[in-house]
């Protein structure tokens, strides 16, 4: 693109276009590149099924022709046409789960890069390569655009070597690079940073314990602005039990279970991957909307799910409060954080010990109204909500980054 093009796109209207690659999903959304400020966001799901869909900014969904990452590409595209946006992108940015102990924070896409993410996608099997597949179409669709990677792993590089070293043999830290990352890290990053904005917690000097529970759930432990300790480990799978994911079960278990099943370290992987959790509880779903009315309706083994997964969270938040100079407050984010008014108070509950005192009537306002605190005025503690904004963080790596490119460019 010739300098005066690049000029023109810039004093147009220009947008960043944010990337959420998922293995059945792909998530988007379009700031407005000065404000920050989301001007169409939407979702394409299905991927990889029989059937996907793309629904933008919560309206009617609409049927896709081919359920892959071009064809979700390409439906999204069509959307940026219709309302004149797309000759307005001047930066993608994309979510990549793992970045492994190559990328410590975000960094221009270029072919090495593409191939570095590459070496350690299988380390997150379940996110790095649909991220990639989503660089991969982007940049066919956006040729002249700079296009960025953010990485979930970037906000936990401020772990000590006692959070990130795991009780194996020293020489396999390094020979191999077997250690913990943790993931989650720009919902983390954001949502310690909105705290700060909270009555109660100082932002230079509050420790934290969020608990980002999605799909995938991690909590992270965060002294003064830094991650000093996380749930998930080297892979997604550590920590909390998840919608289809386990979370900590003992080694032992699987080693003894492989040997009674016959089955192999794949076959097994994909069942604490995708089998188990939410879903392998309940035998009903992986959604927890589904298991709550299935809770409501007398259903014993959604409530099992249910309390096993609450259980699993308030040890962890009381383990990782332990990481933490002072325990000043807990911060519910993610799908469910955000809208479950009974996981939330169920984890309060188990929270007491700690002087966590909920107000019931604060837990249950509704997430329309942004970020709130839940707990009482007496709590030791203070318990809030933030939604959180991983598409915001990623639009502003992308913007510094996709800046700083283009005054390289034309230097
Ligand atoms: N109103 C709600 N009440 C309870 N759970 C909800 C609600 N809305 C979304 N969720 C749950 O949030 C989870 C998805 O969270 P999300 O952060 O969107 O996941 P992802 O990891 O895919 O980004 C699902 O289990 C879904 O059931
Ligand atoms: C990689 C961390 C993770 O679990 O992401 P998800 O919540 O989007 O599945
Ligand atoms: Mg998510």
């Amino acid at each position: 693109m010739a300098q005066d093009e690049w000029d023109l796109k810039m004093n147009d209207y220009p947008v960043v276009l944010t990337i959420n690659c998922g293995s059945s999903s792909v998530k988007f959304s379009v700031l407005d590149a000065e404000t920050c400020d989301v001007l169409l966001a939407g979702i394409c799901e299905g991927i990889n099924t029989e059937k996907a869909f793309l629904t933008v900014n919560s309206g009617e969904p609409v049927i896709l022709a081919h359920q892959n990452y071009e064809e979700a590409l390409s439906a999204i595209a069509a959307e940026l046409e219709i309302r004149n946006l797309i000759d307005s992108v001047a930066f993608v940015g994309h979510r990549i789960a793992h970045g492994g102990s190559l990328f410590s924070e975000s960094v221009l896409i270029t072919d090495e890069v593409i191939e570095q993410i590459r070496q350690v996608s299988p380390l997150a099997p379940l996110h790095n390569y649909a991220n990639l597949h989503g660089v991969e179409s982007a940049r066919t669709r956006f040729p002249d655009v700079p296009q960025v990677a953010v990485f979930d792993t970037s906000f936990h590089q401020t772990l000590k070597p006692e959070a990130y070293l795991y009780g194996l043999p020293y020489r396999y830290f390094e020979e191999y690079g077997v250690r913990r990352y943790g993931f989650h890290g720009t919902s983390h990053r954001y949502v310690s940073q909105q705290a700060g904005e909270l009555p109660g917690l100082n932002p230079v000097n509050s420790g934290l314990v969020i608990a980002h529970l999605g799909n995938g759930a991690s909590v992270c432990a965060v002294q003064n602005g830094e991650s000093v300790d996380t749930s998930m480990g080297m892979t997604p799978l550590e920590g909390l039990i998840m919608g289809t994911r386990c979370g900590d079960v003992d080694f032992g278990a699987m080693a003894w279970l492989a040997r009674q099943t016959q089955q192999s370290m794949d076959d097994l992987e994909q069942v604490v991957n995708k089998e188990s959790g939410l879903l392998g509880l309940s035998g009903l779903s992986s959604d927890l909307r589904t298991l709550e009315k299935a809770w409501h309706d007398g259903d014993v083994r959604a409530q099992l799910a249910i309390k096993t997964f609450v259980h699993r969270i308030a040890r962890t938040i009381g383990a990782h409060a332990a990481s933490l100079n002072n325990f000043d407050g807990v911060i519910f984010t993610g799908g469910i954080g955000e809208n479950s008014i009974l996981i939330r108070r169920l984890v309060a509950e188990r929270l007491r010990v700690f002087g966590i005192d909920l107000d019931i009537e604060r837990n249950n306002q509704p997430n329309r109204i942004g970020q709130r605190i839940i707990s009482s005025d007496s709590s030791a503690i203070v318990c809030a909500v933030i939604p959180t904004n991983e598409e915001k963080m990623i639009a502003l790596d992308a913007l510094h980054l996709g800046k700083e490119c283009r005054i390289t460019e034309y230097a």
